[in-house]
């Protein structure tokens, strides 16, 4: 054969089939020789990983040198393992790449951000018909989604349980600017075909949404009966002791992925800055003609905000939701900042040397 007919890519490439596996993570993988393979975090333990790679699952735990990183691996993660046959063990050496990241923010301690899950491409965001269509709290959700990095969709669920979904639509478009909203019956399944485009091979999906919204219901729908939910995995760990793991990635029948993680649906409200503005960009936008440049849209004389409320452009109970969220992301970034302070004396305090410690210091010289 003549070498100008070799394929240019190399021989792992096409043997690649992990979902959601794509070119950009095939070059950032292709610095690696030897008996290092890729795989995608299925879920995470406290020091154990599942992952998923070619065609099985297994158990593997991090080197230490990307410990020492302080970057852990979480669900979705695309990571790099070495594999060592004859120990019949998987170590993960490195974390390819995130396309997405999702991550609590700094609350409380002033810790650095603690991420949830990577990579996702699309959130659903689950609400349901009847008392529990929230604006606000879809607000916040946005938020949220904006600030990872991932495509919003807001689905609307139970659709079976009103007479009327298309206004509950409308309602919920007067908050969602351009994000698709979808109204769907998880238990009939009538209208899930609307979500597929965003399941396709290769893309991957979260589901987050308060409890009872039917996020389980909706899964087990797309899953179409090819894995039980709530199975959990009975394995043998390296002791030889039972335990239990709750898968928290799924692949579809179709070739996507879902992501269903206790973290993703409970999700907080954190250091989201960048997805508010995203989320109330109509009123930040009116904010440019306020007549003050540091307006606080509370009761400035000249604030086109509250002009634009008083003349129904704006709803009122946005322009409060606004305030709320405002005030919260300030006291999470006042706290956060606290924390650092906190460390900071702390890391000062490190540094100080003791009476005795400076005597000895002399002593030795
Ligand atoms: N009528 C109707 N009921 C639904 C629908 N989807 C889910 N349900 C019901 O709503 C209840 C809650 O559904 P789940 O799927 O467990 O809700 P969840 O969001 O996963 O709840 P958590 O696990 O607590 O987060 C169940 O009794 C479902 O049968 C729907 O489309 N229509
Ligand atoms: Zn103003």
């Amino acid at each position: 054969m003549d070498w100008h007919t070799l394929p240019e890519t190399p021989a792992y490439a096409d043997k690649i089939t992990i979902p959601g596996w794509d070119e950009e993570l095939g070059s950032a993988f292709s610095v690696y020789k030897g008996p290092y393979i890729p795989g995608r975090v299925i879920s995470r333990h406290k020091t154990m990983w599942d992952v998923l790679v070619s065609d099985n699952a297994i158990k593997a735990g991090i080197s230490g040198a990307l410990s020492r990183t302080g970057k852990q691996p979480v669900v979705g993660d695309f990571v790099v393992l070495l594999k060592q046959a004859e120990l019949n063990s998987h170590t993960i050496v490195n974390v390819l790449p995130r396309k997405t990241c999702l991550s609590r923010g700094s609350a409380g301690n002033g810790s650095e951000e603690q991420v949830i899950a990577a990579n996702i491409d699309t959130i659903f965001i689950v609400t349901s018909a009847g008392k529990d269509l929230n604006l606000r709290r879809l607000e916040r959700y946005l938020t949220v989604v904006y600030s990872s990095g991932a495509k919003p969709v807001i689905v609307l669920n139970k659709a079976d349980l009103t007479d009327r979904p298309a206004e509950a639509i409308d309602i919920i478009r007067s908050i969602a600017s351009d994000v698709p909203v979808v109204a769907v019956s998880a238990l009939s399944k009538d209208g899930i075909e609307e979500l597929e485009p965003y399941i396709g091979p290769g893309s991957t999906v979260a589901l987050m949404g308060s409890s009872g919204v039917g996020k389980s219901t909706l899964i087990n729908a797309f899953l179409n009966g090819s894995v039980q939910l709530t199975q959990s995995v009975r394995e043998d760990d390296e002791k030889g002791r039972h335990t239990t793991t709750v898968r928290q990635l799924f692949v579809l029948p179709g070739g996507g992925v879902i992501i269903d993680n206790p973290g993703i649906r409970e999700i907080q409200l954190g250091d989201y800055s960048d997805g508010f503005e995203k989320t109330f960009s109509d009123i930040i936008q009116v904010a440019h003609n306020c007549h003050f440049k540091d307006c606080t849209h509370q009761q400035e004389p000249g604030c086109a905000v509250i002009k634009a409320v008083a003349e129904g452009f704006i709803a009122g109970e946005r322009l409060e939701s606004y305030h709320a969220l405002n005030a919260e992301l300030a006291f999470q970034s006042e706290k956060a900042d606290i924390g650092l302070k906190r460390l900071e004396k702390k890391k000062h305090k490190g540094m100080q040397v003791s009476p005795r410690e400076y005597r000895e210091y002399k002593e030795r010289r």
